[in-house]
């Protein structure tokens, strides 16, 4: 029997940076890989059959209708009319990005199911059809665009029409169904289909000196939790302050060498970080008592994504700026894991493997 074989690679994302909240993304050196083969005679089972190996990966659903890889490859096939999987499908999920901890675990299995639908559907969608697709699942872009595309990332969703707004609206539930136990092939409605160019983005510059550090405490924080501490509204004041220092970081983090002063500074923000204290302990002093002056080499600080990660893009001295941020979760018995990462230019790619 021939079996095509593909190999789908999407990196770690740390998004906001700061003052960017659900607008900037850089795509940093952890993947989730996925091995796929299909069988090229259309034999073998209904159903795909997946096995993980990796971080976090004991308790990920096995069922092709739980979990989210292939929920979400479901999702772009059933957009489409066609209603099942390719015949003899298997997944191998290699994971290096922790779950729940702010380095866009979920962003990258979105992007991950999105290219495996795009795959098995032989669409081969540009880019912003992909990005369409992984939006109707992750509705803030900030995770998903960079993962798709490398780098260091600003994106907007556009302003839609009212028959778009309608559209993308649609519950999360209709886009990725409950699917029951026994679902199979031919399960239920279709879902609705994505409206075009829901997202734009641009991609920044980046001084190739700087690295990212991430120390990623021992717990899982959802993101929905991390949302849901957030106000609906913000003052006048605040918002100038984080526009403020957004405008002046895209273009000093592209600036070699960079500047520390001008960039510590604008990586401060009053948007998300300080309604998620409460949910992070030591966060608040992490925050205040490293600086670029207590810290040669350290160029800013802020939490990565929704948390709990701490994120410092530094230049030098990365393991005294890690220990510091290790010794003050340790006041508060956190156990935590660090690394120091460096920028993902590639985003992600699919590439056939030859027999
Ligand atoms: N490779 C994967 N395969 C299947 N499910 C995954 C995978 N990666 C993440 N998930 C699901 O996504 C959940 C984590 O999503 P969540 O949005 O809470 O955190 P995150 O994406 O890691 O953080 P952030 O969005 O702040 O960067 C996991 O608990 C798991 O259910
Ligand atoms: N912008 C998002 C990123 C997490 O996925 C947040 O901070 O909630």
């Amino acid at each position: 029997m021939s079996v095509r074989k593909y190999k789908i690679h999407v990196p770690a994302t740390t998004a906001n940076v700061g003052p960017g909240f659900d607008v900037c993304g850089i795509a940093l050196s952890l993947s989730l890989t996925l091995d796929v083969s299909i069988p090229s005679d259309g034999t073998g089972d209904v159903n795909p059959t997946i096995e993980y190996s990796g971080l976090d990966s004991a308790n990920v659903p096995l069922s092709p209708y739980k979990n989210l890889l292939t929920r979400v490859a479901l999702y772009v096939l059933r957009a489409n009319g066609i209603t099942a999987f390719p015949r003899g499908v298997h997944i191998h999920a290699h994971n290096e990005i922790p779950f729940g901890r702010g380095l866009g675990s979920s962003g990258a299995a979105v992007i991950a199911g999105v290219l495996l639908g795009d795959l098995l559907g032989g669409f081969k969608f540009p880019t912003a059809r992909l990005l369409d697709y992984a939006l109707m699942v992750e509705r803030h872009p900030d995770n998903v665009t960079a993962a798709l595309v490398g780098g260091f990332v600003g994106s907007y969703l556009r302003e839609l029409s009212e028959d778009d707004i309608k559209a993308a609206a649609v519950p999360l539930a209709e886009v990725l169904p409950e699917f029951p136990p026994d679902a199979g092939p031919d399960w239920g409605p279709n879902p609705p289909q994505a409206p075009g160019g829901i997202g734009h983005y641009v991609r920044f510059g980046w001084a190739p000196e700087i690295k990212a550090i991430a120390v990623m405490p021992r717990f899982e924080l959802a993101t929905a939790k991390s949302r849901g501490v957030l106000p609906e509204t913000y003052s006048r004041k605040d918002m100038v302050f984080n526009l403020q220092r957004l405008a002046v970081l895209t273009t000093a983090l592209a600036r070699s060498p960079p500047d520390a002063e001008l960039i510590y500074e604008a990586m401060k923000d009053r948007i998300h970080q300080p309604y998620r204290v409460p949910l992070i302990p030591g966060l608040q002093t992490i925050l205040s008592e490293l600086t670029y002056t207590s810290h040669p080499g350290l160029l800013g600080i802020c939490l990565s994504g929704a948390g709990p990660t701490i994120l410092a893009l530094a230049t030098d001295n990365f393991e005294s700026i890690a220990a510091e941020i290790v010794r003050i979760f340790k006041t508060e018995n956190i156990e935590v894991d660090w690394k120091v990462l460096d920028v993902d230019t590639k985003g992600s790619w699919v590439e056939e493997i030859d027999a």
